[in-house]
């Protein structure tokens, strides 16, 4: 599948949120959008969820060139999940795998959450990185062809983060999925991106693959992906 965006635009009263952003995602990638407090990642999210509506442009999702709808391919993880409060965290699984035709356990994914130790927890007992565990697992069992993801690692505490990042990479390079990823919880992860976006004040400053940002920022004063982010804003972006 892919997915193409050209010329989003969004304004908020006289501020511009988003401005002329054209962005072509395809699948088996993983594109990590990077961008500090206020650039607009949400409302790009949003705009793809058809949560808000654009001022301008046009989102178009292809699959083999036909069109297809964006919303029934595509699944959406937020930065918080409160919903079912009162029930527990297996309920909720097996009720979203009941409810879903073609839900995909997985085992692997299930165990280096560490679902096993909260399952009879209510939800609004868990933490918030407890949370964020279960709604990773929701997100990957509904089995979409489009998954993107919000913040999916902060507040997430795994020991096995090495391990949780190389599942996932196998996981989307093996079901062929589509993933778009904001998140500021990079290190331990810097390998699933296999693309990169970067967003500032509402515009794509650079967009490409990792390993040819890394290379064609490599002077800048600081390492990694927080080096290519300094080279093009002049702004520091703390990547914990
Ligand atoms: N409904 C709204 N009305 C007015 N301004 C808004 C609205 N929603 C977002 N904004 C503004 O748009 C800008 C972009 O917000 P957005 O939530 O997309 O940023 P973000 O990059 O996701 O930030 P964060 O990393 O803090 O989540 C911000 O300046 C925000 O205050």
């Amino acid at each position: 599948m892919e997915l193409n965006v050209t010329k989003i635009s969004k304004r908020y009263g006289e501020k511009n949120v988003l401005q002329d952003v054209s962005l072509n995602f395809k699948s088996g990638n993983t594109y990590l959008i990077l961008g500090k407090n206020g650039a607009g990642k949400s409302t790009f999210i949003n705009i793809l969820a058809g949560n808000i509506k654009s001022d301008e442009g046009v989102v178009v999702l292809l699959d083999g060139g036909e069109k297809r709808e964006l919303q029934p391919n595509a699944i959406f993880q937020y930065q918080s999940f409160n919903s079912f409060r009162f029930l527990k965290v297996k309920e909720v699984l097996s009720f979203f795998a009941m409810t879903t035709s073609n839900a995909q356990e997985d085992p692997k994914l299930y165990e280096l959450l560490s679902l096993d130790r909260i399952k009879n927890q209510l939800i609004e007992n868990l933490s918030g990185g407890e949370r964020k565990a279960v709604s990773l697992y929701l997100t990957f069992l509904l089995n979409k062809s489009v998954v993107v993801l919000d913040e999916p690692f902060a507040e997430l505490d795994i020991e096995k983060k090495f391990l949780l990042e190389r599942h996932l990479k196998e996981k989307i390079a093996a079901q062929n999925l589509l993933a778009i990823i904001i998140s500021h919880e990079i290190s331990g992860y810097q390998e699933l991106f296999t693309d990169v976006v970067i967003l500032d004040e509402g515009k794509v400053l650079e967009t490409g693959e990792t390993a040819y940002l890394l290379d064609k920022y490599k002077n800048s004063p600081f390492q990694g992906l927080e080096g290519v982010f300094y080279s093009l804003t002049g702004k520091y972006i703390e990547v914990s």
